[in-house]
């Protein structure tokens, strides 16, 4: 059964935690021939783990790309009982994603979003219309209506693993950090990018809050972790904490000079943030 459990207190948490070394070959794919697909002109074939499929016993993992907004939406599944979870699915690709879903024979039980976006629509509302059964989950800082409205320490369970929820606010309010039970891996939204962050120039963006969330609670798991970021716009698919903790450009300077540099990017904001917003505060549909 894929539920999730409110609530979990940290030491609880903590005990939750019990760090696996893997020692079993984990499955691989090619990365080569898709990263010059998507990717030209940009290399990733160097970093093997970009493509891993199985990461240890009983679980499946995807992870694709949106390219249109490039967001990656990632499948997570326990290969023995079926029971699936999807992050960050978007609109253009629903029909993908539901015959990814049919190929693999998984059960999709939630569909979770890191946050309310700002530059997609979510496809959580009409994958829920797709798939009777299927649950919408969010932050209950996001100001978005789902199914189920995510606090700090709840646990995310599918089959025999979970995904803890972090709260990271900063990039929005209702931005979480999805940890896997054994720290393996972190799904983190737009809170941390590869080398780079969430902006923090509208939808309640703070970079001081920003910069102490992804400190205090990203930049705590352990180096080896792995991190899915919801966006990369230079063919980056993963990567780890201790190599962020060492050579994200914004990250490793000081509070200062982080606010400094989050205050000058001036990025023009996302094409469609007027449509994405309105619409992902009701799960991706308006009502009729
Ligand atoms: N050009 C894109 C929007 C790009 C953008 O603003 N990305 C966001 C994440 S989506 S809310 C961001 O935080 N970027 C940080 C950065 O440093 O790039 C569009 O028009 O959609
Ligand atoms: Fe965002």
């Amino acid at each position: 059964m894929c539920s999730v459990v409110k609530g979990a207190k940290p030491v609880q948490q903590a005990l939750a935690f019990t760090l696996h070394l893997r020692t079993k070959t984990a499955a691989w794919s090619c990365a080569a021939t898709r990263s010059r697909v998507l990717y030209p002109g940009v290399h990733t074939s160097s970093r093997p783990y970009c493509s891993r499929m199985a990461l240890g016993e009983r679980l499946l993992f995807r992870q694709l790309f949106e390219s249109a907004s490039s967001t990656y939406t990632y499948l997570l599944a326990d290969t023995q009982t079926k029971e699936a979870i999807i992050i960050d699915p978007v609109l253009e690709t629903l029909d993908r994603d539901l015959k990814l879903v049919d190929e693999l024979g998984v059960r999709l039980k939630l569909a979770v979003n890191t946050h309310c976006h700002a530059d997609h629509i979510t496809s959580t509302g009409l994958m829920k219309k797709r798939l009777p059964g299927l649950k919408s989950a969010i932050s209950k800082f996001s100001g978005a209506s789902a199914d189920v409205h995510l606090s700090d320490g709840d646990k995310i369970n599918f089959g025999k693993h979970h995904l803890s929820v972090r709260e990271t606010p900063g990039h929005t309010d209702g931005c979480v950090t999805l940890v896997m039970g054994d720290q393996s891996m972190a799904f983190t939204g737009d809170a941390l990018l590869i080398r780079g962050c969430g902006r923090t120039d509208f939808q309640q963006g703070c970079s001081k809050r920003l910069y102490e969330s992804v400190h205090q609670r990203i930049f705590t798991l352990p180096d080896h972790c792995l991190i899915y970021p919801a966006h990369d716009y230079k063919g980056q698919m993963v990567s780890t904490v201790g190599e962020e903790r060492r050579f994200n450009p914004r990250l490793t300077k000081s509070l200062e000079e982080f606010v400094e540099i989050m205050e000058n990017l001036n990025l023009p904001k996302p094409a469609k943030i007027d449509i994405a917003v309105p619409a992902n505060l009701v799960c991706g549909v308006h009502e009729v």
